[in-house]
């Protein structure tokens, strides 16, 4: 009798944070991606705090997608309208294909736990063999938006890499 392979999901974290990367704040979010996507099931392979430096944040994705075999990217912070706010447009110059509905979902499901949920511009999409997916930076907004999208991000990775993931309710 045959068994299916179940792979764990290979997840990078990236922090993205001016003020965590200089040592100035402590970073919360990134923690509270890595620990939910561990009570999935999943594997975390890569965690960082990056400032909010476009060339900086595109050298991180590209080394995680093309090198480190990543299946999902997780990013925290620079999804709003500061100045400096700049991850989800390093994330469109590095991704392939966009896909929309994960970053859809996670504001449609959470503005009406906050209407400022409109305030994240964050996107997700497709590198090689890597998803991306943005998330705004506080920790509530992390919790609430990856709250809405855990369930179905597994099924995007099994389609996307041809391996069966683990997936722990
Ligand atoms: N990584 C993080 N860990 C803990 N709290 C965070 C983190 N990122 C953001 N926050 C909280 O969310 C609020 C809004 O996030 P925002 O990214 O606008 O903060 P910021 O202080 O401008 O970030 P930066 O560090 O890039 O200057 C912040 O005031 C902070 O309380
Ligand atoms: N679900 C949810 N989404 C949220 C929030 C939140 O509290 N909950 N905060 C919003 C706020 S106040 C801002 S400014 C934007 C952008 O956050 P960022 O710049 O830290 O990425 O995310 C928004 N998304």
């Amino acid at each position: 009798m045959s068994e299916k392979k179940v792979n764990k999901i290979k997840t990078a974290v990236l922090t993205i944070s001016d003020k965590g990367s200089r040592g100035e704040r402590d970073d919360l979010s990134g923690p509270v991606l890595a620990e939910m996507m561990l009570e999935v099931g999943a594997e975390i392979v890569h965690r960082e705090i990056i400032a909010d430096e476009i060339e900086e944040i595109k050298s991180a994705l590209i080394y995680l997608c093309d090198h480190k075999n990543v299946d999902l990217i997780l990013t925290t912070g620079g999804t709003g309208f500061a100045k400096r706010d700049i991850t989800p447009e390093a994330t469109l110059a590095v991704i392939e294909k966009e896909s929309p509905g994960l970053t859809e979902k996670m504001r449609a499901d959470t503005i009406s736990i906050t209407p400022k949920a409109a305030l994240s511009r964050a996107r997700a999409g497709i590198r090689k063999n890597t998803l991306i997916i943005n998330f705004p930076g506080s920790p509530k907004a992390v919790r609430e938006c990856l709250q809405s999208i855990i369930d179905i991000i597994p099924h995007g990775v099994e389609i996307l890499t041809g391996e069966f993931t683990e997936h722990r309710h």
